[in-house]
């Protein structure tokens, strides 16, 4: 079966699109084709605004503007790979995330109804609510695809790196036992600094951070952070480290060098993660498959190597997933899953009640 996967992430990077060729369990699964479709600054920056200060008007023409972006990538995606909507059995979208309340309430935008009717393909979508009314959390989503595509290469930890860091432990065949969490901040924040203080979106592939020296003050202050000490399940998103968490930190810091600043939250993202490792998975492993766009950032891959020197950290590349096409490709296989009423849900990793048939489905007719 063919699907679409489409995955536009906190980073605000944009839409990654990936067509997958798959079973349901995901054990023969090919990934045909992957492609991001940057948004523009105007739209990176009016997301951020609503998930900040949005009211309902804004958050509601936002929901649409959001959906007919979505399609337009999709036609662009099919046109770019010849690919004919008719082979396609299912969508998989996300959806913008643009307000999330761990356990509480969370809000993925971008109507699907667009890419239905425009692209006539069936679109499954608002993959997240059911995990809140069961009483999850609602993130994250993606380890019940870890367990289906690395159960083979178990005990393994997935570790991806995109807006926010979260981690998936795989240790046996087992589905319950996964342990899965967000473990804190990723992009989101080595992002904002490299837009802060050197005006360029991101900072390619760690050379800013590569340049400075670790300050051992700000590094304290960041290790005693609240979330990234608390016990999972949790998850993470704007709210926890957001433009407040960023604006806390440049009023404390500020005055340090830039080089040393960047360097320094880098070595936090890569703390975050050794601690998270040490303090919440109790067995013996050691490998670590990493993936997201932080993967792409050598300094961060350095430092976690070096806090985590014990382990052998490899690339999703390595075992047939792009790293920058994990999140689309297992939306996909969700989709796949939904469509033919199967349900996919690890509850310990999340704190639902039980598994469930993800999402809601929009008929592409
Ligand atoms: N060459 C590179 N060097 C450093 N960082 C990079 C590079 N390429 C991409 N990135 C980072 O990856 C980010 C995009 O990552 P990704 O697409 O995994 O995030 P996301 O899907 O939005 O996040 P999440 O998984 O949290 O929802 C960019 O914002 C940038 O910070
Ligand atoms: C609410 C939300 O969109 N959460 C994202 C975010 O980005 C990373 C992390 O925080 C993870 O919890 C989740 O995404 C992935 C796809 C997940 O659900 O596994």
């Amino acid at each position: 079966m063919k699907a679409l996967g489409i995955m536009s992430g906190t980073s605000l990077d944009g839409i990654t699109i990936a067509l997958i060729e798959a079973d349901p369990n995901a054990e023969n699964l090919n990934i045909l084709h992957y492609k991001t479709y940057p948004y523009s600054d105007e739209v990176k920056n009016r997301i951020k605004e609503v998930s900040e200060h949005g009211v309902v008007d804004e958050v509601s023409n936002l929901n649409y503007e959001l959906g007919v972006i979505f399609s337009h990538a999709v036609s662009r995606f099919l046109t770019d790979f010849g690919i004919d909507f008719n082979e396609i059995f299912v969508i998989g979208l996300h959806g913008q995330t643009i307000y999330h309340n761990s356990g509480i309430s969370t809000l993925q935008i971008g109507e699907p109804s667009f890419i239905a009717i425009r692209n006539h393909i069936d679109v499954v979508s608002n993959f997240r609510s059911k995990d809140i009314v069961l009483g999850g959390t609602g993130a994250p989503l993606i380890p019940y695809f870890d367990f289906l595509y690395f159960r083979k290469f178990s005990p393994v930890a997935l570790v991806n790196l995109g807006g926010i860091s979260n981690i998936t432990f795989v240790p046996d065949n087992d589905p319950s036992h996964v342990i899965a969490f967000d473990m804190g901040p990723c992009n989101m924040v080595l992002d904002k600094s490299a837009q802060v203080l050197f005006g360029v979106d991101f900072d390619k592939d760690g050379a800013f951070a590569m340049q400075g020296k670790i300050n051992d003050e700000m590094l304290d202050y960041l290790k005693n952070n609240e979330y990234i000490l608390k016990k999972p399940p949790k998850s993470a998103g704007r709210s926890e480290f957001g433009d407040k968490f960023f604006g806390d930190i440049l009023e404390k810091f500020g005055k340090i060098n830039k080089f040393d600043f960047i360097a320094t939250l880098n070595m936090f993202v890569a703390y975050s993660i050794a601690y998270s490792i040490k303090n919440f998975i109790n067995s013996r492993f050691n490998l670590l498959v990493l993936s997201g766009g932080g993967a792409k950032n050598k300094t961060l891959v350095e430092n976690i190597k070096r806090l985590l020197n014990d382990f052998e950290v490899k690339h999703s590349d390595n075992f047939g997933i792009p790293s920058e096409a994990k999140e689309a490709v297992a939306f996909g296989v969700y989709a796949i899953r939904s469509k033919l009423k199967l349900k996919s849900h690890l509850p310990q990793t999340t704190g639902s009640k039980s598994d469930y048939i993800m999402g809601s489905l929009t008929y592409g007719e």
